[in-house]
C-alpha cells in the first residue's frame, strides 16, 4: 500500500471514529438539555416517541416468539387518549426515557387511571384491543422481552414506579411537582428537590475453583437458582458487602473477588447490580444456609451448570414430577455472571 493510501485510509477512520463519538456527545447534551429545560422538553413531546403501561405492565405484542415493546407517535397517542375519554393533557405525565441519533426524544407513559375501579380494568382490555397488544406484568415478560428492548422498559418501568410513589415531601407533607421529563420532583412549599433513586446491589458468583455456589430464595419461580444477592448496607463499599453479604447467606469467607459488571435492575424497585466473581479457599467450602434469606444453596459442577444454562426458560417436569434445575433469563446480570464463569473454566480445563 502507497503511503499516501495508508494516510488517507488512516484519517478517513479517524474522521469515523470522531462523527461516532460526536453522535453520542452530541446524544448525551440534547438528553441534558431535555432534563433541564422544561420548555425543550415540552416541545420536544409533540414530536416524541411513546410507550405505554398500564398499572406498570408494559404494553408488549408478540412477534415470532418474542415480546417487542411497540412504540406510538404523540399524535397516535392523543387520538387513542381522545378515544378512550382520557384528557389529552395527560401526556405530561410522561417521563423521559432516551432519545434516538436524530434527536427523537422517547417517553414512557401509564395510561391506567390510577385507580382499582372495575371501570380501569375494562378500559385496560379494550385498549388491548385497540393497541393491539396485552399490558404484561414485567416480571412475567423476562423470558420473551426483546433484548433490544429490556433496559429502555426497565428504566421506564422504574421511573414510573418512582414517580407513583413520591408524589408527596417528605419534609412538608404537601405534593411534589414533576419537571417535564421526570428527571426530578420538586416540593414548591418546602423547596426539596427528590431525584429518582436506585438501590445498590452486590451479586456475586462464588466459586472454589472447580465448582460454583447457586442458590434459591423461597420467592424464586420453583427450581430456579442464581447467585446471591444483596442490598449494600449504608457506608459500605462494594468489595465489603460481597464479603458481608455472602457470610451473611452462605458462611463462607471470600478471599478474591473480581468485578465483572453492573445493570440496572427494576424489582422490586429500582436497583444498581453491581456482578462480581469471588472465590473462596479450599478447605472452606462447607455452607451454612442462613434460612432466613434463602430456601437452600449448594455448589454445582461445570457440566451441571453448562447443561442448565442451555435451559431456555422454565423446563417442563421430568417424568418423576421434579424439575430440572435452571438458571436466570439473559435479561439478569446473573445469567452473565454464570455463563462468563462456565467460559473461563471450559477454558481452563481445555488447557489442562
Ligand atoms: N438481575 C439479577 O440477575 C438478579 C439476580 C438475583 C437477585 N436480584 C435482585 O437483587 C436484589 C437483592 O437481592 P436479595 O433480595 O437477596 O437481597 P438481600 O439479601 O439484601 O435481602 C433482602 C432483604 O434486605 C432488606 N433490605 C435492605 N435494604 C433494602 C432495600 N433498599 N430494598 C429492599 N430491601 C432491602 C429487606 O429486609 C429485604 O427483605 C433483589 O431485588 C433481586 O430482585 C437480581
Ligand atoms: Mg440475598
Amino acid at each position: 500500500m502507497s503511503l499516501s493510501l495508508f494516510w488517507r485510509l488512516a484519517s478517513r477512520k479517524a474522521l469515523q471514529a470522531c462523527r461516532q463519538v460526536s453522535t453520542y456527545v452530541t446524544k448525551m447534551r440534547y438528553l441534558f438539555e431535555l432534563k433541564e429545560d422544561d420548555d425543550v422538553c415540552r416541545k420536544a413531546q409533540s414530536s416524541g416517541i411513546f410507550y405505554l403501561f398500564h398499572s406498570l405492565a408494559p404494553l408488549l405484542q408478540m412477534s415470532g416468539n418474542r415480546y417487542l415493546a411497540p412504540p406510538f407517535r404523540a399524535s397516535e397517542l392523543e387520538r387513542i387518549l381522545s378515544k378512550f375519554g382520557q384528557d389529552t393533557r395527560k401526556i405530561e405525565r410522561s417521563v423521559l426515557i432516551g432519545c434516538s441519533d436524530r434527536r427523537e426524544a422517547w417517553f414512557a407513559l401509564d395510561l391506567s387511571l390510577g385507580s382499582l375501579c372495575s371501570s380501569d380494568s375494562l378500559q385496560k382490555s379494550e385498549m388491548e384491543t385497540e393497541l393491539q397488544g396485552s399490558f404484561i406484568q414485567l416480571r412475567k415478560a423476562l423470558f420473551q422481552l426483546n433484548e433490544k428492548d429490556t433496559s429502555l422498559i426497565f428504566t421506564a418501568q422504574a421511573l414510573l414506579r418512582w414517580h407513583e410513589c413520591h408524589q408527596f415531601c417528605g419534609k412538608s407533607g404537601q405534593p411534589t411537582q414533576k419537571n417535564v421529563a421526570g428527571s426530578k420532583r420538586i416540593c414548591p412549599s418546602s423547596n426539596m428537590i427528590y431525584y429518582p433513586q436506585m438501590s445498590p446491589v452486590v451479586i456475586t458468583l462464588v466459586s472454589d475453583r472447580t465448582r460454583c455456589l447457586l442458590a434459591r430464595q423461597s420467592s424464586f419461580p420453583k427450581g430456579m437458582y442464581s447467585a446471591l444477592a444483596g442490598f449494600c448496607d449504608v457506608g459500605e463499599t462494594l468489595e465489603e458487602a460481597v464479603r458481608r453479604e455472602v457470610a451473611e447467606e452462605v458462611g463462607l469467607e471470600v478471599d478474591s473477588l473480581q468485578y465483572s459488571a453492573s445493570q440496572h435492575w427494576p424489582f422490586p424497585n429500582s436497583s444498581l447490580m453491581m456482578a462480581c466473581h469471588a472465590t473462596v479457599g479450599p478447605g472452606q467450602t462447607e455452607i451454612h444456609v442462613n434460612s432466613q434469606e434463602l430456601e437452600t444453596a449448594g455448589w454445582f459442577s461445570l457440566e451441571e451448570v453448562a447443561t442448565a444454562l442451555k435451559r431456555k426458560g422454565p423446563p417442563s417436569n421430568e417424568q418423576d414430577g421434579t424439575i430440572p434445575f435452571w438458571l436466570p433469563p439473559k435479561a439478569a446480570i446473573a445469567h452473565r455472571l454464570i455463563w462468563e464463569w462456565v467460559q473461563k473454566q471450559s477454558s481452563s480445563s481445555n488447557l489442562a
